[in-house]
């Protein structure tokens, strides 16, 4: 049976390091230790919470571009983007260092006047935290920062092709002073390590960052304890470029949504929807910023998309560029790979399709590569129809000048992020979450830290009305 995970980098097929897998009985260990030290954590002032949070994003930050290389590595995600990643991650633990001191209470008027009614929040206890490869910083720092800073303990569980990064933002949490019960790792396949998590009394919450399938399985097996749940799950992005929109900032914008990580990221542009008026200039826009992007090792300056992550995801994404040739679509630039199964490596060059249409599997389903497909449209509430005719609800993106064709798709889309002339709505300061099967839940901002908290409240009866 195999004990070591073999960390591979996507860039060269070559072995990065062997992690250790966690044996049933030393994953219960550590979520009984997790269970035992929420007590003490809980009751440490919200205060010195935040100040050893801040001391773990200033570690993390003296260590940034170690950080980065092993994601790099790891991940294959450009240097520049890993070093990005390093401060987005540690956006999130100054942001909720921040908020652990603002989880204020409140107290209602009663209906007695023998009564007083005060309402607290408390920590919901051990959290355990399952992360994807994609991000695998800042997803994990935007479960644990809200955890801790609430008074929560927490365990993750990496993702198996990125363990390395979550492993070294650990060893830094402890070297800043967070206890060694108080934030744990914990390492295998996500199959037996969920089951494990799912099935201990002690884990009050489950925090997942992954495939929707995963999800419902992690909600259906969540049932039998009754835990608390955040799902950050699959999207399948539209971006609607209407009419009078400035298309140069269009395409910018859809550019950059588009090839972050190589376009393996959850709210990265899947589907384009033009206007039939000025779709022709948009794709030509587009195309001619496509073609000026280096594909290679992240560790290459000069490289702009990187890998991707697994023969898994190369099989997806060529199968959907497949398809949709197939149905008709015609190849603007890419539909070039460099994959070498034996080595273990996967290139896909960033590929332009047009004549799409919603038959094909690319407009279905979310495909995580370097892949833009794009489909005209007449009229905007055509354009809405195609947008929301999907399960997911993550991410959306429209680029207008006109406050009244804004205003309808903001209030039409079915999405719980819409980006209007913006093409990267993500920040530690907003509700990051989906609609429908995106999932449940919403990580960063004010909200990002509720999912982490009970709520109590205290009835007081018994005081005197009169004279005391
Ligand atoms: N909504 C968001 O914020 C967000 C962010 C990043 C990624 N994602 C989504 O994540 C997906 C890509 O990530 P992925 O391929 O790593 O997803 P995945 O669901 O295969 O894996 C994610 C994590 O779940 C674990 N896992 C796998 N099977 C499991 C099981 N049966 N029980 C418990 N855990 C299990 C994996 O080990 C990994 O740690 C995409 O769908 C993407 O959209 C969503
Ligand atoms: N890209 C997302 C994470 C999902 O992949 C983010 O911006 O936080």
């Amino acid at each position: 049976m195999t004990t070591v995970l073999h960390v591979i980098n996507p860039a060269t097929g070559e072995l990065v390091e062997d992690v250790k897998i966690n044996s049933e009985e030393q994953i219960k260990a550590a979520i009984e230790r997790g269970h035992r030290s929420f007590k003490q954590w809980a009751k440490i002032n919200a205060h010195e919470r935040a100040r050893l949070l801040k001391k773990w994003s200033d570690t993390i930050q003296s260590n940034k571009e170690e950080i980065a290389r092993v994601m790099t590595l790891e991940s294959g995600k450009p240097l520049r983007e890993s070093l990005g990643e390093v401060d987005y991650a540690t956006s999130y633990i100054d942001w909720y260092a921040e908020e652990s001191k603002r989880l204020y209470g409140r107290t209602i008027p009663a209906n007695t006047e023998s009564k007083r009614i005060v309402v607290s929040r408390q920590p919901v206890g051990l959290v355990a935290a399952i992360t994807p490869w994609n991000f695998p910083a800042a997803m994990m720092t935007r479960k644990a920062a809200p955890a801790l800073a609430a008074g929560c303990t927490f365990i993750v569980k990496p993702a198996e092709d990125t363990p390395l990064t979550t492993i070294k933002l650990v060893e830094l949490a402890y070297e800043a002073g967070i206890p060694k019960d108080v934030m744990q790792c914990v390492n295998g396949y996500g199959s037996n390590v969920g089951k494990v998590f799912t099935d201990s009394k002690y884990i009050r919450k489950i925090t997942f960052t992954g495939s929707t399938p995963v999800g419902k399985l992690l909600i259906k097996n969540s049932a039998d304890t009754i835990k608390h749940i955040s799902m950050e799950l699959g999207g399948h992005a539209p971006v609607i470029v209407a009419e009078d929109a400035d298309l140069d900032l269009a395409v910018a914008q859809t550019f950059a949504s588009k090839f972050r990580n190589a376009g393996q990221t959850c709210i990265c542009a899947n589907r384009v929807l033009v206007h039939e008026s000025i779709a022709k200039e948009f794709a030509e826009k587009l195309t001619e910023e496509v073609k000026k992007l280096k594909v290679g090792n992240g560790l290459d300056e000069e490289t702009k998309v990187g890998p991707l992550i697994n023969e898994k995801g190369f099989d997806k994404v060529v199968s959907h560029v497949e398809d949709a040739i197939d149905k008709g679509a015609q190849v603007l630039c890419g539909n070039e790979y460099n994959a070498n199964r034996e080595k273990g490596y996967y290139f896909v060059y960033p590929t332009i399709l047009t004549n799409v249409n919603t038959e094909m599997k690319i407009m279905q389903e979310e495909t995580f590569g370097p892949i833009v497909p794009i489909t005209t449209f007449s009229t905007l509430e055509e354009a809405v129809e195609i947008a929301n005719s999907t399960q997911y609800g993550l991410a959306s993106y429209f680029f207008t000048n006109d406050y009244r064709t804004g205003t309808y798709l903001y209030e039409q889309l079915n999405f719980g992020i819409v980006s209007w002339n913006d093409g990267n709505p993500s920040a530690a300061n907003v509700p990051f979450g989906g609609m429908k099967e995106s999932g449940l839940g919403r990580e960063g901002g004010m909200e990002g830290i509720e999912p982490y908290l009970e709520t109590k409240y205290l009835s007081i009866g018994g005081i005197p009305t009169g004279p005391y």
